[in-house]
């Protein structure tokens, strides 16, 4: 079984993935941090003339075990990732690692911007997990702060709706609700309440598809 959980920037769509991995025993991948590893390898080369080149390398030779969690997920790490996504090759090099992930025995869940249009289009459910900017720029200041970063939420506010904004016109990118996703809006809703409302969405679609012949 594939899941493909698709959505913008602090939305919650990796706490749900890793919820639901665990419910269903399967393994799980935050392709978001593909393309941060990217970015973080390229932060001081991003305003060399030729660092679409580089990026493409490195996006080539990636070995994420190189990296440390904690340097991926800064908001400076989001920033370049956002920047290298939108090299069709650097796309290209991640997504064969993306693509192989899913399609192992047993099946997997991943979660990104582009799973259920372009790494997965025939994922057995997709969800897309949203929240309005405000929910989720508190939600990242606030992960940031209890990690001892020193960030307001304006400051965050702006990174976030930059990034939709990169992201949203991303020519590379195919970052669309596939038509064939369910939306799970959690800005009003607990973690608890989300994971749970998350599991009742991809049960239904699973007992949806075992009872059509
Ligand atoms: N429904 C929720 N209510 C409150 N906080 C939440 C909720 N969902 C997630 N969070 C918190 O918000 C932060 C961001 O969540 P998470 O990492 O799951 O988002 P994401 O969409 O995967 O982000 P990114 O796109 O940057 O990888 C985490 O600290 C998480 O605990
Ligand atoms: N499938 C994906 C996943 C991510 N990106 C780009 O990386 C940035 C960081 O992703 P997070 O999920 O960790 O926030 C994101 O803003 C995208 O630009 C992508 O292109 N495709």
């Amino acid at each position: 079984m594939i899941i493909a959980i698709d959505g913008p920037a602090a939305s919650g769509k990796g706490t749900i993935s890793k919820r639901l991995a665990k419910h269903f025993d399967l393994p799980h991948m935050d392709t978001g941090l593909l393309y941060r590893a990217v970015g973080f390898a390229m932060r001081d080369d991003l305003d060399h003339p030729n660092w679409e080149e580089k990026a493409v390398t490195t996006a080539q030779t990636l070995e994420l075990s190189h990296y440390h969690e904690d340097d991926l997920t800064t908001a400076e790490a989001g920033i370049a990732a956002s920047k290298v996504a939108r090299v069709p090759e650097v796309r290209a090099a991640l997504q064969t690692a993306q693509k192989h992930f899913a399609h192992q025995k047993g099946g997997a869940i991943l979660d990104g911007r582009d799973i259920g249009t372009r790494i997965c289009p025939d994922a057995d459910v997709k969800l897309y997990i949203t929240a309005d900017a405000h929910a989720r720029a508190q939600r990242r200041t606030k992960q940031l702060n209890d990690r001892g970063v020193d960030v307001t939420f304006d400051e965050i506010l702006a990174q976030i709706e930059k990034r939709d904004a990169d992201d949203r016109d991303n020519p590379a990118g195919a970052f669309y609700v596939a038509p064939d996703a369910h939306l799970l809006d959690t800005t009003k809703l607990s973690i608890e309440t989300a994971f749970q409302a998350a599991l009742e969405l991809v049960n239904s679609v699973l007992a949806q598809k075992k009872n059509t012949p």
